[in-house]
């Protein structure tokens, strides 16, 4: 089972699903919150309906509002409290129903701790937790075109891959508001995670030096995250958890002074 919440990143994990279990074992459920899109519900109930899952809804505005009732909640606390609400309302389906939680979570979002703890990070297993965004997008297109020359349904409408990626915890709130573009963090999340390379190869393969401190900090701030996750399959050269565990280098920090000594080493 899985949380559909019309994006991209449920789309795939619960068409990689239906693809290796049946349709019929596979549950999506729509948790519409106060700054849920339209869309959201729209593109899950159509993904639902071309691959044919279990599909049911529980909004879950009136969960929240109770925690912001007894609870003084501001700023990223209170948008993360929706997320919370969906992974321990999944997490009691799941309980109830003995079905395998799901986590979506992609290599991108992993590689910096774009999730909330206890809340869309809950779940039991993490195909795409070694997906960089970018592949997730990759293989839904591919998805689509094996359908479509076998003469097949598409399973992920269009809208679903041509929207703009959005956690929708906030109104209008967009992944690229908190994070560089998708292209620009694959890019050094595959040479910094899966390849290695410290501060100064990174900057001679041509990164933008920002975009490399500030990704650098988060992928290093994120092991408290990740050490965490739910286990999931590897497909690349390294995959976090199996293949890679902080401490393993400092070897950047030694350019980048202004950094707190030792934080990656601990
Ligand atoms: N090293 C460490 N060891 C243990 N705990 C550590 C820590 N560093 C911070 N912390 C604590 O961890 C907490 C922060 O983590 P957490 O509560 O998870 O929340 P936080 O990382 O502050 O926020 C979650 C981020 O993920 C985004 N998000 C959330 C949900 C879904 C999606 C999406 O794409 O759909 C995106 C959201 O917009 C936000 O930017 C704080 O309490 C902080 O003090
Ligand atoms: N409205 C919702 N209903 C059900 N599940 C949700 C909802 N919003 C978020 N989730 C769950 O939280 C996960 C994380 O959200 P996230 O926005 O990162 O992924 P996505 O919506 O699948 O793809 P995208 O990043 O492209 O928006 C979702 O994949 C889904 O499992
Ligand atoms: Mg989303």
């Amino acid at each position: 089972m899985l949380g559909l919440s019309g994006g991209i990143d449920s789309a795939v994990v619960a068409v990689l699903a239906v693809d290796a279990l049946g349709a019929d074992r596979v549950h999506g459920v729509g948790l519409p919150s106060k700054w849920s899109s339209d869309h959201s519900l729209a593109d899950a109930q159509d993904l639902a309906t071309r691959v044919g899952l279990h599909y049911s809804v529980v909004p879950i505005a009136p969960m929240v509002d109770s925690f912001h009732e007894a609870t003084e909640l501001t700023g990223l606390a209170a948008e993360n409290l929706q997320a919370r609400v969906r992974g321990t309302l999944l997490m009691g389906l799941s309980n109830q129903h003995g079905h395998l939680l799901l986590t979506t979570g992609n290599k991108s979002e992993v590689a910096v701790g774009y999730s909330t703890l206890y809340g869309d990070s809950a779940g039991g297993f993490a195909p795409i937790k070694d997906v960089l965004k970018t592949l997730v997008w990759d293989l839904a297109r591919w998805r689509n075109e094996h359908a479509r020359t076998r003469g097949e349904v598409e399973p992920i409408p269009q809208h679903c891959i041509d929207k703009p990626p959005s956690a929708e915890l906030a109104p209008g709130q967009q992944d690229s508001d908190s994070l560089p573009s998708y292209e620009e963090l694959d890019a050094v999340v595959a040479d910094y995670v899966d390849r290695d390379l410290g501060m100064a190869e990174l900057l001679e393969r041509g990164h933008d030096p920002e975009v490399v401190a500030r990704v650098l900090r988060l992928v290093d701030g994120a092991e408290f995250k990740r050490r965490q996750s739910a286990p999931g399959t590897k497909i690349s050269l390294k995959a976090f958890g199996r293949d890679r565990r902080l401490p393993i280098t400092n070897r950047w920090r030694e350019t980048l002074p202004t950094v707190r000594e030792g934080a990656a080493t601990r």
